[in-house]
Order: C-alpha cells, then structure tokens, then sequence
C-alpha cells in the first residue's frame, strides 16, 4: 500500500497565560499506509489529543508547534508554520472530528444550516442546494435517512448524531480523519454502528486513513490495524493490532493492556437472562374483571 501519511519530529508545547510551558508532544513520528486505521492509545494527558489536533491542522493558541513536518501523499507541509499552509489542505486534505463535536453543535441549527456552514468555511462561492446535494448523497451512500438533514440536533439520538457530525466532517472527502474519542461517549451499539461506518467510509474511499484517538483499547482491537501508544508526549511504541495486544514489548504498553478489566472467568459465563420471545399463539390477555 502506498504511503499515506508520513509525520515527522513534531513537537508541541503549550505556553500558559501563567507563564508555565506544557510539552504536550515531543518529538513524535508516526507514518501510515492508505487504507490504515491508526488507533492512537495512552493514559489521559499523554498527548492523543495534542497530537490529533497537529496532525489535523486545528493547533490553536496556548498549544505551539515548535517543530515538525506532516507529510500527506508525499507532499510535505512545515508545522511550525501553520501561516504557511495551504488553506485547502483543512478539511480537504486533513479532517479533524474533535472530541465531543455533537455536544458543541448549536441546538439552535439544524443539521442542514450546519452542512452549509461547513461547506461554506471551504468554498464561499458553494450554493445551499449544492452542498445539500452533496450531504444528502452521502447520506443515502451510507445507508443513512436523508430527513436527518431536517433535524435539530436535540432530536437525533446520540448515535446518529455522532455519525452525522462525522459525515459532515469528511464531506470534502479528506485524504485522513483524525477522530477524537469519537465512540466515547456512545453505548456499545452505537458505538458498533460507528465503527462500521467508519470502515464502510474507508472502503468507498471517502478518505483513505483515520487515526482514531481513544483510551479504550477494547475498542481499537475492533477498528484499528495498527496501534501506537502514547506516553507523556512520546509515542512509546507502534505496530500491526495483534503484535501490540498479544506481545506488546514496551512495559507501558503492557500496563496498560492489564489495566483493561477483564471479567473473571467464572463471572464472564454468566448471562444476562433477557425477556422471552413473546409467544403470540400461547398468549392469553389476563381475564378483565368489571
Ligand atoms: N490548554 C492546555 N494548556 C496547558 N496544558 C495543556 C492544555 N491542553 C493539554 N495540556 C497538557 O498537555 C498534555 C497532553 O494533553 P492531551 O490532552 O493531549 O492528552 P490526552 O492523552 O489527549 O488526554 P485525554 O485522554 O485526557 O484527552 C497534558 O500534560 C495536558 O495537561
């Protein structure tokens, strides 16, 4: 597979109004092919999401980028010098779903308003109909009601609300989506309908990476190819999935693969016993007394 993302000695530290100066990461290089999904793991305050919001082009104030190249299909932007980055390569070329994105939508919006805003912050020129063509296109290409577009935020469920934000998210089809703990917030069947669209938007070439930021590691077995672990700022260690969770070298790595709760095996055999298929033929309505 050819190569796809090639980010090199980035370094970020965030300078305080207190004067105090943070290195959130330091001196990281991570590569990914076309096709990968990158989960990116650590303990909180290890640097996922400074790292995400690098390589994602969002950095803002206190965070700095005092060194670093992000290599994207071989073509090589310096990050110190955000200035200097072609406007397009945001959104287009890089794609950032942030952590919480469907908590911070306006309520007063609809989802429609919000395709336009995005779309808009990209194009200027973009008509309202074209960019509800666009998200209405994809909408049906991943097997998602198109009168979502209609809605106010409060009135999807949390699932389909986390993968509406991500479809607006990737509407100008970028090379790579870095998502932030985009399944943290979501019960396991949400979150399952995530993933799987996630892969389905990879499969039809939607973008051609995720990084896919989270501490949850049960989570990463099931969506990410390759792994790399964070800790304080530094990537302590990367490769393919199963090498990572069945023979991790580095002992942060492997603490924090004991550290995911197992149920004792006595407890993991037991079952939930759930309602019984109603039996329409044997039912019988309880007598009504009048
Ligand atoms: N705005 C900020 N100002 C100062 N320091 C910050 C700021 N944001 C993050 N940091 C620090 O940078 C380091 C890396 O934080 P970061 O949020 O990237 O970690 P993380 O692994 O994503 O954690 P979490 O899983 O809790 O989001 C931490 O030491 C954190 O305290």
């Amino acid at each position: 597979m050819a190569e796809l993302l090639n980010a090199q000695n980035i370094r970020g530290v965030y300078y305080t109004p207190t004067g105090q100066e943070v290195v959130g990461v330091d001196d990281v290089s991570i590569q990914m092919a076309e096709g990968d999904v990158l989960g990116l793991a650590g303990e909180s305050g290890s640097g996922k999401s400074t790292l995400g919001s690098i390589i994602s082009l969002t950095a803002r104030p206190p965070l700095v980028v005092e060194h670093g190249t992000l290599a994207i299909d071989g073509k090589a932007q310096d990050l110190s010098d955000m200035a200097g980055i072609p406007r397009t390569w945001r959104g287009a070329v890089v794609s950032m779903l942030p952590q919480g994105a469907m908590n911070s939508v306006s309520p007063t919006m609809r989802v429609r308003d919000l395709v336009f805003d995005v779309m808009k912050a990209h194009d200027g020129k973009i008509k309202k109909d074209e960019a509800l063509d666009r998200a209405r296109d994809r909408l049906v290409t991943l097997g998602l009601p198109t009168r979502a577009l209609d809605a106010y935020p409060h009135q999807l469920s949390g699932g389909m609300k986390q993968r509406v934000v991500t479809i607006i998210s990737t509407l100008l089809n970028p090379r790579l989506l870095v998502a932030d703990e985009p399944t943290s917030a979501l019960d396991v069947s949400s979150q399952k309908a995530l993933i799987e669209m996630l892969l389905e938007m990879l499969e039809k070439e939607i973008m051609s990476g995720v990084i896919f930021v989270t501490h949850d590691l049960p989570v990463l077995r099931t969506v990410a190819n390759r792994i790399a672990v964070m800790y304080q700022g530094k990537v302590v260690e990367s490769g393919p999935t199963n090498v990572m969770v069945d023979d991790p070298e580095h002992p942060y790595t492997r603490a924090l693969l004991s550290s995911v709760l197992t149920p004792e095996p006595k407890y993991a055999k037991i079952r939930i016993e759930g309602m019984r298929a109603f039996d329409r033929e044997s039912f019988k309505a309880p007598e009504v007394k009048h």
